[in-house]
């Protein structure tokens, strides 16, 4: 019996638009609730959110089966966390800041097991081959996983077709928030130049023929985003949505 199958992966790879939410309330609860509506995918958030690997491992089992496919955020590209957030099970990964070609191979490489890279083997612990119930497990694990690399900043712009030529990427992600921060918008991704900077990025990702994604909770630049070409397309944080929804509630009675 091989590893799970990423059907994410394969429907974004076959160019469909998958539309999906981040979730950062780190709480399995509340991601539940979250897979009972009707996205292709849900991002739990290991960046910006309070998660640690208890949290992550009990949000994917409270996802799993539901309905959305779960992504995982790290926190950065360290091959150490990688390891880990794929032996609790992530299939597809979502890694910020990356700026060149060779930090994209490297973390490619840290998913995968020898030879191809230099994942550590500990299947055996791991509720990634549903602890040890996957007998092909680690032969079969490499061809599920999927590497989302964010580009956010214009060191990564500069490199964009450096990273999207390496093989192990499938796919690039382009963070409207920090692009907009180094770019000297700080707080405004709306902005011209960083709006023009994330469309054209979009449109080069999806001419090298790989995944293109992005996250606006902005109708209208969502919009953009899909005719550019998004097709990993997140149009809501579960936060935001939570306080916004909290907050109306309140002053409608005050
Ligand atoms: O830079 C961005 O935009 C992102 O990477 C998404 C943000 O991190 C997310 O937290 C929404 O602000």
């Amino acid at each position: 019996m091989p590893a799970p199958e990423n059907t994410l992966k394969k429907r974004l790879q076959s160019g469909e638009t998958c539309i999906g939410c981040w979730i950062g309330l780190a709480d399995p609860y509340l991601a539940e609730i979250s897979a009972t509506a009707e996205f292709d995918w849900l991002l739990i958030d290991g960046e910006h959110a309070p998660n640690d690997l208890r949290s992550l491992s009990a949000q994917l089992a409270a996802i799993e089966g539901k309905g959305p496919s779960p992504v995982v955020r790290l926190p950065d590209d360290d091959p150490v966390k990688i390891k880990q957030v794929l032996d609790i099970g992530a299939q597809t990964l979502l890694v910020p800041m990356v700026e060149t070609a060779a930090q994209a191979d490297r973390t490619f490489r840290a998913m995968q097991y020898p030879p191809i890279g230099f994942r550590g083997v500990g299947a055996a612990l791991a509720r990634a081959s549903r602890f040890a119930a996957i007998p092909d497990y680690l032969t079969s694990a490499g061809g599920e996983l999927c590497l989302l690399v964010q580009v956010e900043n214009r060191a990564g712009l500069h490199a964009l077709d450096d990273i999207l030529a390496v093989d192990g990427v499938d796919g690039v992600f382009i963070g409207p928030s920090d692009l907009a921060a180094d770019m000297g918008h700080i707080g405004k991704p709306n902005e011209a130049e960083v709006k023009e900077a994330v469309v054209g990025a979009l449109q080069r990702i999806r001419a090298a023929g790989k995944i293109a994604g992005v996250l606006s909770t902005d109708p209208d630049y969502i919009d953009d985003c899909r005719k550019a070409g998004a097709n990993f397309l997140g149009v809501g944080i579960d936060v935001t949505t939570f306080a916004g929804a909290m907050r109306a509630l309140a002053r409608k009675y005050r």
